[in-house]
C-alpha cells in the first residue's frame, strides 16, 4: 500500500508534535522511524493508524486519509508500547476481537506465538506481566497480517531472548509475505539490521529518509592525526567530529574508497550513533 504524507503537521496547544513532513513511502519495506523521545514518532503513526487527526496536511493510504475509515484501518494494525487491550479481556477474547477485525488474521501463527510465549490463552490482560502485556502485542501485530503493521516500542518488559524470537518471527513472516512494517524502536542497534530503510525524526521533522544499506555504505568514521583528518574533510559533508590527544574522527557522508586510498583508518558507524549524531545536529 502506497503511503504518502504531505505537509503533515500536529499542534498540541502551543506545541508542534510534527511540522509539515512530507515523504512517500511506496513499496513494502521494514522502516525504522527513530528519533529521540518527543520527536513526533507517536503522533505520526497514531494519524497514519486513523486514531488521530491532523492540524494540516494529511495522510493518504492509496489515495485515503484512514482516519474514521474502517475499510481502511481494517488493514493497518498499530501495536503502541502498552494499553493496547482492555483490561478486563481474556487472553482469548482479545484474540477473538482482532480476528474479527483484520480480514487476512492468520490463527495458526497467533496460536504458535501464545505457545511461543508461553501465555494462557484464559488469564485477563490485567494479569498479565509487563512482558507478557507485551507479547500479546506482537503476537496481534504478527497475526493480523496487517499491510501496514506498526509496531511503536512494542515490547516494555520483554525480556532480550523473548525480544530476539520476536526478530526471527517477523522477519520471516515478512519473507513469507511482504507487507509495510514501521517499527520504531530506541534499541536501535539490536533491530538495525532488520531495517531497510531509515526514517529520522527530529522536533517534529524529518531529518532522514534513507534506506538502511545505503546509510550503512555511504557513512563512515574516519580517524588519523588532526591534520591528516582536517584536510581530509575539507570537501567532505561531515556529520560530526571530535578530537583526541592529537587524534581526530569524524563522522562522513559519502564514499569510503578516498579515505581508504588515503591510508585513513576506516570503520562503519552503527546506525544507533549514527541517529545521535544526526539528531544533535541543528537544521540537520
Ligand atoms: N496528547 C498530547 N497532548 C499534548 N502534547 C502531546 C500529546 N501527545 C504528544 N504530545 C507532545 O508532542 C511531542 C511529540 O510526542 P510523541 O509522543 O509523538 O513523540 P515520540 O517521538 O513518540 O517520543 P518517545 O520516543 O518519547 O515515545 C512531545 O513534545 C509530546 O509532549
Amino acid at each position: 500500500m502506497k503511503i504518502e504524507v504531505k505537509e503533515l503537521s500536529k499542534k498540541y496547544r502551543d506545541k508542534n508534535a510534527l511540522h509539515q513532513i512530507s515523504f512517500t513511502l511506496d513499496e513494502p519495506k521494514i522502516y525504522g522511524l527513530l528519533g529521540r523521545n518527543g520527536a513526533g514518532k507517536t503522533t505520526f503513526m497514531e494519524i497514519l493508524s486513523g486514531q488521530i487527526l491532523a492540524s494540516s496536511g494529511e495522510v493518504l493510504i492509496n489515495g485515503e486519509n484512514p482516519f474514521d475509515n474502517q475499510k481502511l484501518t481494517q488493514s493497518i494494525c498499530l501495536i503502541k508500547e502498552g494499553q493496547n487491550f482492555k483490561k478486563d479481556l481474556k487472553v482469548k477474547h482479545v484474540l477473538k476481537i482482532y480476528s474479527y477485525f483484520y480480514p487476512k488474521w492468520d490463527e495458526e501463527l497467533a496460536q504458535e506465538l501464545i505457545r511461543e510465549y508461553n501465555l494462557n490463552l484464559h488469564a485477563k490482560v490485567k494479569t498479565l506481566s509487563k512482558g507478557m502485556e507485551s507479547a500479546l502485542g506482537i503476537i496481534v501485530g504478527l497475526a493480523s497480517k496487517a499491510p501496514i503493521t506498526v509496531f511503536d516500542e512494542p515490547y516494555i518488559g520483554l525480556d532480550a531472548a523473548a525480544r530476539k524470537k520476536f526478530y526471527e518471527i517477523l522477519l520471516e513472516e515478512y519473507e513469507a509475505e511482504k507487507r509495510t512494517i514501521i517499527f520504531s524502536t530506541h534499541l536501535i542497534d539490536e533491530v538495525s539490521l532488520l531495517f531497510e530503510e531509515v526514517l529520522i525524526f527530529q522536533e517534529g521533522s524529518l531529518v532522514l529518509k534513507e534506506e538502511a544499506e545505503l546509510l550503512r555504505n555511504n557513512t563512515y568514521a574516519v580517524s588519523g592525526t588532526i591534520e591528516e583528518v582536517e584536510a581530509f574533510i575539507q570537501d567532505k559533508e561531515v556529520i560530526q567530529k571530535k578530537q583526541l590527544a592529537g587524534m581526530m574522527t569524524a563522522y562522513v557522508y559519502g564514499e569510503k574508497q578516498e579515505a581508504k586510498n588515503q591510508g585513513l583508518n576506516v570503520e562503519g558507524i552503527p546506525i544507533q550513533d549514527l541517529m545521535i549524531y544526526l539528531t544533535d545536529r541543528k537544521g540537520a
